[in-house]
């Protein structure tokens, strides 16, 4: 009787204690996931912010970039945040206006400071470079191109960011920055090289291309085949990215942007006339008068001078897209070639290798006319939009396209004939290469350009070796937390479990 009641009471007190505890767990579980939700958010991300000034020959364009302070160095996370494009001409044209170069910043300036937290515009780094329009005017006239440098740095010091430098690039950089924005953007740094691709194929690291096409000068930029690197030295690039060694072949045209080259072919074109110009590469019944001075004041076009009884142009248009390819092609000689390849004008060019993103004046130009968009992206589709476009009347053209700048409208037929001379005659892209280049203006929201690059160089942001992965996420941390818990509870009611059968034993026994 005794033994009974006592068996009794050791069931009973194993029963209560199982709902003890199982009621326990459950708030234990409740609380862990109510603390996972709400205690252990993420810390706010601190957000850095950086801006470049891309002085371009034809205009100024300011890039503001964010990223989380944390991830700086992983790949892809720059985003730019916001662009703004200064109204008026590149700095290169400012040199009778400097005392209005702060009016001439002011407004993107000032977007900037709207668009980055005030309390972050003193630890906000601020870039600016200038390209091929200060390098032609720092080969005519250093001391120039130098007093619009220093007032450009004064500018832009009178601004509330960290200015880290205004310089001139250098064309080799221009054409690397550019090379270095495209594949960071398409993550082609870190992707492939991952720990499980023992591969050294060089092929398995594959990289973009990248083709920049400015008013003044041009970029090819691109990783040739191991083979083709040694043959001109100048032309390398070494890079050690993300744990990879990347040797990049890049060349800068000077004179061969789309404006220079405008003006080189009108120089050419003038020989031996009267002042009149029937020009292929302009509409029927466009017609333009130049001053001669402004043809001949750059030297792009100095090869061509002549002394001449007229002191302005006048450019008749006469549309023929035929005519117009045979008077480009002359800007691209190709009789000599030290090298065991070339481009033109005797420069070495490797075999062209890989996919090519093609950018600036390749993207606004073939966009217009609907080539980017086109099923068949070959050199013959390209050239049957140009035959037909370049025969349309300058009045007709005026009228469809009310909206679109009448300069840029005007010189949309010779800016296509030009890209299609430059990727053709210039660079070899041949009819198995044309379809490896893809037009491009933005990656994710990002413009493509040198100026990310430049920034992700000048602020270390691209390190050599490969960043370690990071710990847990906080979700992942508040899914194991609850996951393993839950394992926990069911353990411990299984064993109180086993451990509770044994009353019933114990009860037998007695
Ligand atoms: N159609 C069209 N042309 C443009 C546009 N923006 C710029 N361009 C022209 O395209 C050419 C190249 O422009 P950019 O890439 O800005 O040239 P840039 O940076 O000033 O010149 P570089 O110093 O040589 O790099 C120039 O002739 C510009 O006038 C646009 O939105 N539409
Ligand atoms: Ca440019």
């Amino acid at each position: 009787m005794e033994d009974t009641k006592d068996s009794e009471l050791k069931r009973c007190c194993s029963k209560n204690i199982l709902i003890i505890l199982g009621f326990s767990f459950l708030i234990a579980i409740i609380a862990l996931i109510a603390v996972g939700m709400t205690q252990n958010k993420p810390l706010p991300e601190n957000i850095k912010y950086g801006v470049v000034l891309d002085a371009g020959s034809s205009h100024t364009s300011i890039y503001i970039y964010a990223w989380p302070a944390e991830k700086e160095n992983d790949t892809g996370v720059v985003r730019q945040l916001d662009e703004c494009t200064v109204k008026g001409p590149g700095i290169s044209k400012q040199a009778e206006y400097l005392d209005d170069l702060e009016m001439y910043m002011s407004e993107c300036m000032e977007k900037a400071m709207h668009v980055i937290p005030q309390s972050h515009h003193q630890d906000t780094p601020v870039y600016l470079g200038a390209t091929a329009g200060m390098r032609l005017l720092s080969a005519e006239n250093r001391t120039q191109a130098r007093i619009i440098m220093d007032k450009v740095t004064h500018t832009l010091n009178k601004f509330p960011f960290d200015l880290r430098g205004a310089r001139i690039i250098t064309g080799e950089e221009e054409g690397a920055y550019g090379w270095i924005t495209i594949n960071y953007l398409m993550g082609e740094f870190t992707q492939k090289s991952s720990w499980f691709n023992f591969n050294t194929d060089e092929n398995s690291f594959e990289t973009s291309g990248a083709l920049d096409l400015g008013g003044a000068s041009t970029q090819i930029t691109f990783q040739p085949f191991l083979n083709d690197t040694y043959e001109s030295p100048k032309n390398m690039l070494y890079f050690y990215l993300y744990g990879k060694y990347y040797s990049v072949y890049t060349h800068s045209f000077l004179c061969y942007g789309k404006d220079q080259a405008l003006l080189q072919k009108l120089a050419k074109g003038i020989q031996g006339t009267n002042g009149i110009l029937y020009d292929p590469c302009f509409h029927d019944g466009y017609e333009r008068v130049m001053n001669m001075s402004d043809i001949f004041k750059t030297s792009c076009t100095q090869k061509f001078y002549m002394a001449y009884p007229f002191n302005q142009i006048k450019i008749i248009g006469a549309g023929n897209y035929d005519k117009c390819y045979a008077s480009l092609h002359e800007l691209f000689n190709t009789s000599f070639c030290f090298y065991s390849s070339c481009s033109f004008n005797g420069v070495y060019l490797p075999k062209l290798k890989g996919n090519f993103g093609a950018f600036s004046a390749f993207y606004y130009v073939l966009e217009f006319l609907n080539f980017t968009s086109s099923e068949v992206p070959n050199k013959d589709t390209l050239a049957n939009i140009l035959r037909e476009f370049c025969s349309r009347p300058w009045n007709e053209l005026k009228k469809q396209y009310k909206n679109i700048k009448e300069n840029y409208l005007s010189e949309y037929c010779f800016a296509g004939t030009y890209i299609l001379t430059l990727l053709h005659k210039g660079y070899h892209f041949t009819m198995d290469t044309w379809n490896r280049v893809h037009f491009m203006d933005k990656i994710q929201n990002s413009s493509v350009g040198w100026s990310l690059g430049y920034m992700l160089n000048l602020t270390n942001m691209i390190p050599a070796e490969q960043p370690v992965s990071r710990p847990l996420s906080n979700s992942t941390y508040v899914f194991l937390m609850v996951f393993f818990s839950l394992i926990l509870v069911v353990v411990v009611i299984l064993a109180l479990l086993i451990f509770h059968k044994p009353s019933y034993i114990w009860k037998d026994i007695a």
